[in-house]
């Protein structure tokens, strides 16, 4: 499972978004290819490394042709209509993006048409975007979707979430920080946001909220797993420190690491749920991976009075005990847990990186009292098997030919 860790520390703008995503490997190519699929012209991607601090990391813009400006009305210093959401729900429903970028890239216009809608008092068809109707903001909330999608992430965390204060000036007036559009996507949620005092301007932008409204699945988290990759995506603003979004790539398919003890102590969490539904156990089972559970699972049972029910069943470290139950209680109907101790027999593990003829592939070797094996994360060979259009079988075995002459 690949996590995407955002640390929000400046803030979150479109821009730095998508800087982020290309510093943790989203090829412009790839991204513009899936943008060409909305039949949009007169812009240019501009993806440049930049150094902010000492620290490298990705400036992102989009660069609008001079009659895209006209359109908008930049070049004549105010602001014309821009597109209604009706428009953008058509651009977007109408292309050959992908069912999930679909869903995505619409869930975020529809939170910010949203948003829109109440500040202004109109209802949802006649909110008319304004900064968010041009085409950069278009190309930035599609382009977030598709980011996420191609580099496969299953998950986003966001952490530190923090805005400036004071009051900016927008194409609506004066306005304070958080904007209003921001202030709104806010309500009714728990999206924790910090503030900086020192900081007078907008660090969150509308888009960045939405971004992180429509996409993350938890904040202030941390996350378990490898972590294979860290970049930074810079924003415009000159804020007086370091305005960058830092991202992690976690792969969490790799988290049961390096085990050298035969012999090891686990807890067993167990709970009888009577009144969840098959979708939100599913996402308690991820939001238990994700808070650093060894497993978690759940079985059918049959309850008092006669109840078709589900044993949720959580694997953990004894020191995660307190946050797992705590989770539980906050997120689920659960009022009560049952836990137990248990030893476990494990093989030795070492996760190791190795180079086959598809280039580096990750492997588990592991050792148990003169016994030995080797296994694969599953994930990667049928990443493997769909580029090479060949069974994961034979990525396997040619795997194994290519690591037979090597120290493992
Ligand atoms: O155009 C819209 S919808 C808009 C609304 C608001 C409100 O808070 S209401 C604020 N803004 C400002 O425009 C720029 C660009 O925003 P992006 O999200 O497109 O980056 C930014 O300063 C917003 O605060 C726009
Ligand atoms: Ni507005």
């Amino acid at each position: 499972m690949k996590t995407l860790v955002l640390n929000a520390f400046s803030g979150i703008s479109g821009d730095m978004f998508l800087g982020a995503l290309c510093a943790v490997g989203l090829s412009k190519e790839a991204l513009e290819t899936e943008l060409e699929k909305l039949g949009l012209h007169g812009y240019q991607l501009e993806v440049q490394e930049k150094t902010c601090s000492s620290i490298q990391g990705i400036s992102f813009e989009v660069h609008l042709a001079q009659h895209q400006l006209k359109d908008i009305g930049i070049l004549e210093g105010h602001h014309q209509h821009g597109r209604n959401f009706h428009e953008i729900q058509g651009i977007i429903e109408d292309s050959a993006l992908s069912p999930t970028v679909k869903k995505n890239a619409l869930a975020l216009f529809t939170q910010v048409a949203e948003a829109e809608a109440v500040v202004h008092r109109q209802s949802v068809a006649e909110v008319q975007f304004h900064e968010v109707g041009a085409l950069d903001s278009i190309i930035d909330l599609i382009g977030a979707a598709i980011g996420l999608d191609l580099l496969g992430i299953d998950q986003m965390i966001v952490n530190e979430l923090t805005d400036g204060s004071g009051t900016i000036k927008i194409a609506h007036g004066v306005v304070p920080v958080p904007v209003p559009a921001v202030a709104q996507m806010q309500v009714g949620t728990q999206i924790p946001i910090r503030q900086r005092f020192d900081v007078k301007t907008e660090l969150i932008t509308p888009t960045g909220m939405a971004i992180v409204k429509c996409l993350a699945n938890a904040y202030d988290r941390s996350v378990t797993g490898v972590l294979e990759k860290v970049g930074y995506g810079f924003g415009q603003r000159e804020t007086g420190s370091l305005n960058a979004l830092r991202a992690s790539l976690y792969n969490s398919l790799l988290s049961q690491q390096d085990v050298t003890q035969e012999q090891d102590q686990v807890m067993l969490l167990a709970t009888n749920i009577d009144d969840m539904t098959g979708e939100q156990l599913a996402d308690v089972v991820t939001e238990m991976i994700t808070l650093g559970a060894k497993d978690a699972w759940v079985e059918p049972i049959l309850m008092k009075k006669g109840r078709p029910a589900y044993k949720l069943c959580i694997l953990i470290d004894l020191q995660q005990q307190a946050a797992v139950e705590r989770a539980l209680f906050t997120n689920t109907s659960v009022i009560g847990v049952r836990h137990q101790l248990m030893k476990r027999t494990v093989m030795q593990r070492n996760i190791k990186q190795v180079s086959t003829r598809y280039g580096s592939v990750h492997l588990k070797a592991l050792r148990y009292q003169g016994v030995e094996k080797v296994t694969f994360e599953h994930a990667e060979l049928h990443e493997l098997a769909v580029t090479h259009q060949i069974s994961i079988n034979e990525i396997q075995n040619n795997i194994l030919t290519d690591i037979k002459e090597q120290d493992i």
